[in-house]
């Protein structure tokens, strides 16, 4: 991609924000239009995004420096007339490797990108900000919008949800088989000492009963994964990319980094006694203790160089409707003012989705996975002027693209991985969009 032209980005963002009332996050998401945005975060006020002010995209290994050098000469120049919480941000992501392919079902989503939403709505405390962006209008023109924009939203009426759309036949990109070869294969490189940990994924394609409506979808995760980071990035045409994902990549603000190591999972009891049995079982699991500890450890000695002091928690138990993980917050201070992108470079992938060694992991996930990951597993989030942002790793996701999803779920191999007790664990992993969209209404 050529860079933008100065002349074509300086002080042309211009931004304009008012309140206003709308039902609800389905309803504010169904009526915007492509590309659309969703981002809801323990903590954060919910963002819905609608059209794209301005696209930036970037390809290969510094495809977010890329990103962050064109993003920052937009916003530096920015005429922003908004409070803190409605402040024009980019909303994107990444695919998992570094390059794009392209392939189906991820056509319409390259190796990075970051949109500037022309409608943004951000769900506040204190009631529902709009924030209507252009690049290159005049202020007065930006104004117009925004009083056009606001009348359409504020005349929106709630709407009934609709079910879930049902499911009407299954393929599985590995079979039992096959997956028992794979990780077989992995498990020898592993105990050969050629790598430590690596993490393979399957995708699931999913025949619908009828087209899935992505606003009633995502509503129905926020109901069972309340806890989750909810995310949607739809391109401008194509499928659509979502998800209820428990781990956060990284979150900064000003200089403080939170963080987390997520790792090692079982599933939920039937009662409190089995469900509390099972959690002491995984704490006390030394194979998932140690595929944990792997991840903590690499994520610390990450952000070490860059850290005044890196505190990293008490291990415990992360509860959520289908499973259960190990689970270490990790918080820490910078040295130096550092952009939310240099985190998500240092840290992208963690061997809770990649492995350990890093190179050596992605050489076997590229080599034994038969499908596309695209945006599966790689993070999903957003950075400010400032170059604070938020970021979530993007899995218990999927690809929706009208009557077919296509759903991802992978495990941490470690040298005395099981494969049919991994192969368990996917199936798990694939319930949290899987319910969602067989589930009676
Ligand atoms: C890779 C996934 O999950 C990751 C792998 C886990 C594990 O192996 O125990 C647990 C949580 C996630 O870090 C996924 O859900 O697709």
């Amino acid at each position: 991609m050529e860079p933008l032209r100065t002349d074509e980005v300086a002080t042309s963002l211009v931004s304009r924000s008012a309140r206003l009332s709308v039902p609800s996050v389905r309803a504010a998401l169904t009526a915007v239009s492509r590309p659309r945005t969703l981002w809801t975060a323990p903590d954060e006020p919910t963002v819905v995004g609608g059209g794209a002010a301005v696209t930036v995209e970037a390809d290969g290994p510094d495809r977010l420096s890329c990103v962050r050098e064109r993003a920052t000469e937009l916003l530096d120049g920015a005429d922003v007339d908004a409070p803190d919480v409605a402040r024009p941000r980019f909303f994107g992501g990444l695919a998992f490797h570094e390059e794009a392919t392209g392939r189906d079902p991820w056509a319409d989503f390259p190796a990075a990108r970051f949109v500037v939403p022309e409608v943004q709505l951000v769900f506040a405390d204190d009631g529902v900000w709009l924030t209507v962006t252009d690049v290159g209008a005049d202020a007065g023109a930006v104004e117009a919008r925004l009083d056009e924009v606001r009348a359409d939203l504020d005349a929106l009426s709630a709407v009934d949800p609709d079910g879930p759309p049902g499911v009407v036949g299954r393929h599985r990109t590995t079979s039992l088989d096959a997956w028992r070869e794979s990780v077989d294969a992995a498990v020898s490189r592993i105990r050969a000492g050629d790598l430590r940990k690596v993490v393979l994924a399957q995708a699931l394609d999913v025949e619908l009963g009828r087209p899935a409506s992505v606003p009633d979808l995502l509503a129905r995760l926020g109901e069972t994964y309340p806890e989750c980071h909810r995310f949607l990035v739809e391109p401008a045409t194509g499928a659509s990319f979502l998800g209820a994902t428990p781990e956060r990549l990284v979150s900064l603000r000003g200089r403080d980094i939170e963080t987390g190591a997520l790792a090692g999972t079982t599933g939920r009891g039937d009662t409190d006694d089995e469900d509390a049995w099972l959690a002491n079982e995984l704490l006390a699991s030394e194979k998932d203790n140690h595929e944990h500890e792997l991840v903590a450890e690499t994520i610390r000695e990450q952000l070490d160089p860059l850290s005044a002091e890196v505190r990293v928690g008490e291990r415990g138990i992360r509860k959520l409707a289908t499973v259960q993980h190990l689970w270490t917050p990790i918080d820490a201070t910078l040295e130096r003012d550092e952009h939310v992108l240099s985190l998500v470079d240092a840290l992208h992938p963690t061997p809770a989705v990649g492995g350990l060694p890093p190179a050596d992991a992605l050489g076997v996930i590229r080599e034994t996975e038969p499908f596309d990951r695209g945006w599966y597993a790689a993070p999903v989030g957003w950075f400010d002027a400032d170059g604070d942002g938020s970021f979530a790793v993007a899995i218990r996701s999927a690809v929706v693209d009208d009557s077919l999803a296509t759903l991802f779920a992978g495990v941490g191999l470690v040298a005395d991985s099981d494969p049919d007790a991994e192969w368990d664990e996917v199936q798990l992993k694939y319930r949290p969009i899987l319910d969602e969209l067989e589930r009676e209404a």
